[in-house]
């Protein structure tokens, strides 16, 4: 088996820092991981990337063309589906190393992950792979700290959940930036509660009414059936990076073959004792 996280969130959100904090986090303890760059607008990065979809497309090769003229949106977009259509160029990339632990880095375009369908076809061939996958996806903490925002951020989050149907969990990056006062208004959102949420929603215009009914209806249904979930990520605290891995490797069972191999151990040693114990009878 292998293991891969598809790190994906608006442009900006700290997708490829956060790439470098986790593989060294990884590497720190002594396993091994490796990095893929599927940025093809990238420019740079602190991690050395094993794979790197520049050396396949660039997304100025999209915008340079003469017949294609593409903008860096649509550019980028193509770039996504080249990749897809050159498959066997990722496969061969990648390797077969099993046990493998892979960082995806993608690129910032948020339609990518909320409706468009190129990253499930590449969760998809990933899967077919061997690679047991998850999305992380990033949201930029300092845009969530009002109930307003904190709403159309759990939207987003939630229409990239349905449209990849993959292992998901969202993370709320750059918590060293938050002050003090915005990490507390944050924290109310973060056990959702539709009356925190809806503190900030004015409601003095019959819009602004029809506008809170509507957001407390959002809110409602977040709340009842706790349907999308931010973890907190402070990158500069190990123990936050230990917490949101812990549940990350959950999901993608990184680390239970490690304990079938041991329960497979204790059975081995408990049938010797066995022996032990008929040869002493
Ligand atoms: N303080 C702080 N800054 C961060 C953190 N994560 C990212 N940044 C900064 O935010 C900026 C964007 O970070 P990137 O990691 O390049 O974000 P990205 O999502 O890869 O950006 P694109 O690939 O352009 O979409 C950089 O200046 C980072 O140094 C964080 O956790 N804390
Ligand atoms: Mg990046």
């Amino acid at each position: 088996m292998r293991y891969a996280q598809l790190v994906m969130g608006p442009a900006g959100s700290g997708k490829s820092t956060y790439c470098s904090a986790i593989a060294e986090h990884i590497e720190n303890e002594k396993n091994s991981v490796m990095v893929v760059n599927l940025d093809p607008a990238a420019e740079r990065f602190k991690y050395t990337p094993t794979v790197d979809i520049r050396e396949l497309i660039h997304v100025d090769d999209a915008m340079d063309d003469e017949i294609l003229h593409f903008g860096p949106n649509g550019g980028l977009v193509f770039c996504m589906e080249y990749l897809i259509e050159n498959q066997d160029w990722l496969r061969d990339q990648l390797g077969e190393d099993d046990d493998d632990y892979i960082l995806f880095d993608l690129p910032g375009q948020i339609e990518l992950y909320t409706h468009m369908k190129t990253v499930k076809q590449l969760a998809e061939l990933l899967q077919n792979w061997g690679f047991n996958v998850c999305s992380v996806m990033l949201v930029d903490s300092q845009f969530m700290v009002d109930g307003p925002k904190f709403i159309s951020g759990t939207m987003a989050a939630l229409s990239v959940m349905i449209n990849l149907e993959l292992p998901h969990v969202n993370v709320l990056s750059k918590m060293d930036l938050l002050s003090k006062t915005a990490r507390k208004h944050l924290d109310n959102y973060l056990e959702p509660d539709t009356r925190a949420l809806l503190s900030d929603v004015k409601s003095n215009t019959s819009w602004g009414k029809k506008y809170r009914y509507l957001s407390k209806c959002i809110g409602r249904m977040i709340e009842d059936y706790s349907l999308v979930q931010f973890v907190p990520l402070n990158i500069k605290d190990e123990d936050s990076i230990s917490g949101l891995l812990y549940t990350i490797n959950t999901m993608i069972q990184y680390g239970e073959d490690q304990d079938v191999r041991m329960t497979d151990f204790d059975q081995q040693d408990s049938d010797d004792n066995a022996g032990g114990v008929e040869q002493f009878e």
